[in-house]
């Protein structure tokens, strides 16, 4: 009875909060996580090394633009079905235009490249249920429309030309088909969602079979009542895609476990092979990643993933772009930074122009990134530490000079900093100065004012003997 009642009180605590419950007992679970830590697979070391991603929402929401009849949408374009300006008839007769002359695969991949992606995650199909690739279960696809080619795979094949590892998205929520509930309240309802779990079961089997250079699935849009129900639909569906492609990654935001507990189960672990909840936020330390390989996908404008033509509110630029994923890096996580295309298949000009940003800065900066992870230094001011993980090396990554020119450095014991010195400039001698036990000053005055983080790398000896000059206070 007590074990009921504890786990009673887990469930209850996880589903109000729906974030991580504290690990009370470990009950018997079919459906939670299969795997307690991280994966320590070659595919799972390759995605925790990658850094940097790009996502692409693209649709025929891109069409409208966050646009109908001449009535801004406030919402997030990809949504404007839901609108309830936006008759849902006409909507559903969009793809009937959709005919993007200027997408060019190996364009948007080359863009990707020079920014500086290892990946890329790809909308096949969003909530709307309109199909980029030529599925063959249902008639509202990109080959039913005037474009007609396969958007999917050829994006594909331009991603995997250019060396980027790519991801699928795919949203549960599919608003188009005549079997999808959000929840059942009928047995009629019971009936056809079963329709709609074999079709998703078979579109996604048929994007593996199509497109078997994929390395995950991104999954979205399952947060409804009816699929949250779908435990042991869901967990079996997920063992028989890993079981089509050996090393298949896919998030936290799948599947529920028997008690509908999603992202991580009624024990609290996280269910998944990294967690998917970090949506437009980052982790403030490294407590809050629970040990967890995870990633947060961002918006340039506040929240737009589709194409709006109109975004309204603060547009971020490449420094802020470039902290958030140097944070994210700092906190062993991806950042990955959204593109949404507009309806003729062309990159917009901001997103062009960030892309660049970022990419001049990843040419100079890209060994910080890459391969790096947390290093558990306390955090200071200025900016970021990372480390790599192969080889030990040790990056300040500068985004707040302070007046002082002293950048404050606190170290492990038994941790001697020797030396430090520019990442562009290798020669240059950047004075250390012990302040206090374990606390030095690295001090740097930039000649020319600063405009873009900069990179210090810090080389340290580790000693056994204590010999700094400073003692702890014996209070
Ligand atoms: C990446 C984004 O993912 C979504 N939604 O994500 C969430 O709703 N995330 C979420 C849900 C519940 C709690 C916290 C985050 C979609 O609706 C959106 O259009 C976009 O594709």
């Amino acid at each position: 009875f007590i074990y009921v009642l504890t786990a009673f009180f887990a469930f209850t605590t996880a589903t109000m909060a729906q974030t991580k419950p504290e690990k009370r007992v470990s009950i018997t679970l079919k459906h939670g996580a299969h795997r307690l830590g991280k994966r320590t697979d070659k595919q799972m070391q390759t995605w925790r090394n990658y850094g940097l991603g790009q996502f692409i929402h693209w649709g025929v929401y891109a069409i409208p633009g966050g646009h109908w009849e001449g009535k801004y949408y406030p919402g997030a374009a990809e949504w404007i079905r839901s609108w309830k300006e936006m008759p849902k008839e006409a909507y559903d007769n969009l793809y009937k235009q959709f005919n993007p002359e200027k997408f060019n695969a190996r364009g948007w991949a080359k863009q990707a490249k020079e920014m500086g992606a290892k990946y890329v995650i790809i909308t096949t199909k969003h909530h709307d249920g309109f199909c980029l690739w030529p599925s063959k279960y249902t008639d509202y696809t990109i080959a039913k429309s005037p474009y007609k080619k396969d958007i999917i795979g050829q994006l594909v094949d331009a991603y995997d030309a250019e060396g980027i590892d790519v991801y699928l998205y795919f949203s549960i929520i599919d608003w188009n088909h005549p079997g999808y509930r959000s929840s059942l309240k009928t047995e009629a309802d019971r009936k056809e969602y079963e329709d709609f779990k074999t079709f998703t079961r078979n579109q996604l089997v048929e994007l593996l079979e199509r497109y078997p250079s994929t390395k995950g699935l991104w999954f979205d849009g399952s947060w409804d009542k009816a699929w949250i129900e779908q435990a042991e639909f869901a967990d079996e569906l997920g063992r028989e895609l890993r079981e089509m492609i050996p090393g298949l990654i896919i998030g936290s935001r799948f599947r529920a476990d028997e008690n509908g507990n999603r992202h991580f189960d009624t024990n609290g672990d996280m269910m998944g092979d990294y967690e998917q909840g970090w949506e437009r936020k980052i982790p403030e330390t490294i407590e809050d990643i629970h040990g967890n390989d995870w990633d947060c996908v961002m918006t340039i404008p506040e929240n737009q993933w589709g194409y709006h033509s109109d975004w309204k509110g603060h547009v971020k630029t490449s420094n802020e772009l470039i902290e958030m994923l140097v944070k994210s890096v700092s906190l062993d996580g991806n950042f990955v930074l959204n593109f949404g295309p507009d309806g003729e298949g062309n990159i917009r000009p901001e997103e062009t122009k960030l892309a660049a940003e970022i990419g001049a800065w990843m040419d100079v900066n890209k060994e910080v990134v890459y391969g790096c992870g947390y290093l558990d230094w306390k955090k200071q001011d200025w900016g970021y530490y990372t480390v790599n993980r192969e080889t030990g090396k040790k990056y300040m990554v500068v985004f707040n000079m302070p007046v002082s020119g002293a950048l404050r450095v606190k170290v492990p014991d038994n941790t001697r900093p020797d030396k430090a010195y520019l990442l562009e400039q290798p020669e240059s001698d950047i004075t250390i100065e012990e302040i206090h036990r374990n606390e030095y000053f690295v001090h740097y005055k930039p000649m020319t004012p600063v405009k873009k983080p900069f990179v210090i790398v810090i080389e340290t000896t580790e000693s056994d003997a204590d010999e700094g000059h400073y003692q702890k206070a014996k209070t």
